[in-house]
């Protein structure tokens, strides 16, 4: 059967270590962002050019799955937008993190639901459970994408696992200054930058996963343990 997995978001940083890893695991990736990238060249993977702020560019996505594919190993939603406070941008990062994932989930169900197991993968963020006073929007809408993972996990049971990673820091936005660097090292207990390795391994345990639906994988380095007032 030739599923493949849907990757957003795929064409830098996480997204694209995530895809590349997929391909060179034997797994069929269709990538769609924006742009397309010349490091995402790998025979497994097909890069379709899609805004997924615009329902066209979803639908257009969608009938290609369907017409191409006899179904869906699995779905991870990546794609992402980490934008300041104001109403435009909320706008925007509602239409990808929340629009974007519901309208995906529900039309592929069908190409899902045709496998043995297949899975839905929801890139989340540790903030989406604390909320960010410097990013109100984007944890707003990143809490949205957490918890579709609980209706899509009950509405797709038993054949569709549907599971939430949240991260912490991952990779710094390039041509930031020292000094906000080693801030946001230090909000966690692990006070590295550890990449794209960290996410991979979630969705690999995912991927292989029989028990778990509807729940979260975390990986922040103990963020949340970190200047928290000790009880005992
Ligand atoms: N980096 C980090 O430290 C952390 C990251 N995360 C989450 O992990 C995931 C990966 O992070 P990271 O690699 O840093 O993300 P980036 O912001 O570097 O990349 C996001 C990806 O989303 C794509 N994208 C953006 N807008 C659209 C759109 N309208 N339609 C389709 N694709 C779009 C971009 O491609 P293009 O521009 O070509 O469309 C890009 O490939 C994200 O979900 C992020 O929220 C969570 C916590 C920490
Ligand atoms: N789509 C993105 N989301 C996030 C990014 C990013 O670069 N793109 N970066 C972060 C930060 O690294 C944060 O975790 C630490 O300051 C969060 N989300």
């Amino acid at each position: 059967m030739n599923s493949p997995i849907l990757v957003t978001g795929a064409s830098q940083r996480v997204g694209l270590a995530l895809a590349l890893n997929l391909a060179q695991a034997g797994h069929t990736v269709v990538s769609a962002s924006r742009s397309k990238s010349p490091e995402a060249a790998h025979p497994n993977i097909i890069q379709f050019q899609a805004d997924l702020c615009r329902e066209e560019d979803r639908q257009a996505l969608i009938d290609h799955l369907k017409s191409n594919y006899d179904g869906l190993r699995a779905i991870i939603h990546n794609a992402s937008l980490w934008l300041d406070d104001d109403l435009a941008n909320l706008n925007t990062m509602f239409k990808l993190h929340v629009e974007a994932p519901y309208h995906l989930n529900l039309a592929l169900g069908e190409q899902l639901l045709k496998m043995a197991k297949a899975d839905i993968i929801h890139i989340c963020d540790e903030t989406s459970s604390r909320g960010s006073k410097s990013h109100i929007g984007y944890a707003a809408t990143k809490a949205a994408l957490q918890n579709m993972v609980l209706s899509f996990a009950e509405k797709y049971a038993p054949v569709v696992r549907v599971n939430a990673i949240l991260p912490g820091l991952l990779i710094l936005k390039e041509g930031g200054d020292e000094a906000y660097r080693q801030q946001t090292l230090k909000k966690a207990l692990l006070e590295f930058e550890p990449g794209a390795q960290p996410l991979i391994e979630a969705v690999q345990f995912l991927l292989d996963s029989q028990y778990s639906t509807g729940s979260n994988v975390v990986i922040n380095g103990g963020r949340h343990l970190k200047n928290r007032i000790a009880v005992d």
